[in-house]
């Protein structure tokens, strides 16, 4: 019988506890890197971690440890879910900690402020490992309804499909099902626009635009992706998939999104001070909509709405004129 695969989690937010869930269900040893140590030590004396998962009883076979190098440990793959904007600065300190031939997996969906680099290319350039030692999960998959154990598929992408298959047996459950990709960049771009997307369609509820908006939003802003996306060299079919059209449905009608809901908010009339006060946990869009705007610049793709986006969160845009100016561009086909 082989050995489990080893697993080091790095952080024990929603999302990190969530998949270390799920890596433990599949039957991996898991260790979660907490930066608190009561965070950590709630998950080992009371099987919760009550700060992102409340109500949730973890498996017993998911440790965790504020001790990074405890963690990195020996781990056959080592899992990044952090905010997206800290993940230089957290993976430039544990990068001397990894084992030696770990593969490097982002959890996250966003893109660098400043250098507009996806997940995967600021792990590549921080732990200096090439593409056949990184890979993306991404898709569907809200933490709470993971963490409950209800059903979800996901994608597991890295450019060596062996890696990526490996990866995908070490986190199939009978609740979540993985499928491999070999296309990382249409994969990284699909999570990191739908939060953008999330939050358009989020002020567009809070409007009370209703269910035609909220479907014309998706939509479009799904063809803004693969824009983005086809002129970075992915696939555009990946946009049609689980990394795209999947995990923008699931976002743009989830009250649990915490994307939508900080649009929900704005489109109410909050603030944005406001706003970020009532937002406890990471919402990727907010600032990756600066990032993802400035990655189309560069390469000469237009995406209104992300820039609507960019216009109402940081310009202070009022909604109904952002609204009024997106309607009014002028009259093209549907396809160019
Ligand atoms: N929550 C969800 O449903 C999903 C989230 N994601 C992605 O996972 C990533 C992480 O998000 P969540 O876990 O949801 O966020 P979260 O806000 O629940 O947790 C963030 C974690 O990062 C840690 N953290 C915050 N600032 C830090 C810093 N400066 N240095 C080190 N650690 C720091 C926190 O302690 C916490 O453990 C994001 O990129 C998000 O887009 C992806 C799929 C699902
Ligand atoms: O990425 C997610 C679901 O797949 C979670 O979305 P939020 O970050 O908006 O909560």
């Amino acid at each position: 019988m082989s050995m489990p695969a080893k697993a080091a989690v790095f952080s024990a937010g929603s999302w990190g506890t969530a998949f270390g869930m799920v890596l433990a269900d599949a039957g991996c040893e898991v260790t979660l890197w907490a930066r608190r140590p009561e965070v950590a030590e709630a998950v080992n004396s009371g099987r919760t971690n009550p700060d992102y998962l409340p109500g949730v009883e973890l498996p017993g076979n998911l440790r965790a440890t504020t001790d990074p190098a405890e963690a990195a440990a020996g781990a056959d793959f080592t899992f990044l879910s952090v905010p997206s904007q800290t993940m230089r600065a957290n993976l430039a300190e544990w990068a001397p900690l990894l084992a030696p031939r770990t593969v490097l997996v982002s959890l996250m969906k966003g893109v660098e402020l400043g250098t507009a680099m996806r997940m995967s290319e600021v792990i590549e350039d921080v732990a200096k490992v090439g593409p056949d030692r990184v890979a993306v999960v991404t898709g569907p998959n809200l933490a709470r309804e993971i963490a409950a154990r209800m059903p979800a598929a996901a994608v597991v992408a890295c450019t060596d499909e062996t890696v990526a298959r490996r990866l995908q047996a070490a986190c199939h459950t009978p609740y979540f099902r993985p499928y491999t990709e070999t296309d990382v960049v249409g994969c990284e771009l699909g999570g990191a626009v739908k939060n953008v997307i999330g939050l358009a369609v989020g002020i567009a509820d809070g409007m009370g635009l209703g269910d035609n908006a909220k479907g014309s939003l998706i939509t479009r802003g799904l063809a803004e992706t693969a824009r983005l996306g086809t002129a970075l060299g992915a696939d555009p079919l990946t946009f049609s998939g689980l990394a795209g059209l999947g995990d923008l449905v699931a976002t743009c009608s989830s009250p649990l999104s915490r994307n939508h809901t900080f649009g929900t908010n704005l489109g109410k009339g909050m603030s944005l001070e406001e706003t970020i006060a009532v937002t406890k946990q990471t919402a990727e869009g907010v600032k990756s909509c600066e990032s993802v705007a400035d990655l189309a610049r560069r390469h000469g793709v237009e995406m209104p709405i992300t820039e609507t986006v960019v216009d109402i969160v940081h310009e202070g845009k009022p909604p109904v004129v952002a609204l009024k100016e997106l309607m009014s561009r002028s009259a093209k086909p549907e396809r160019r």
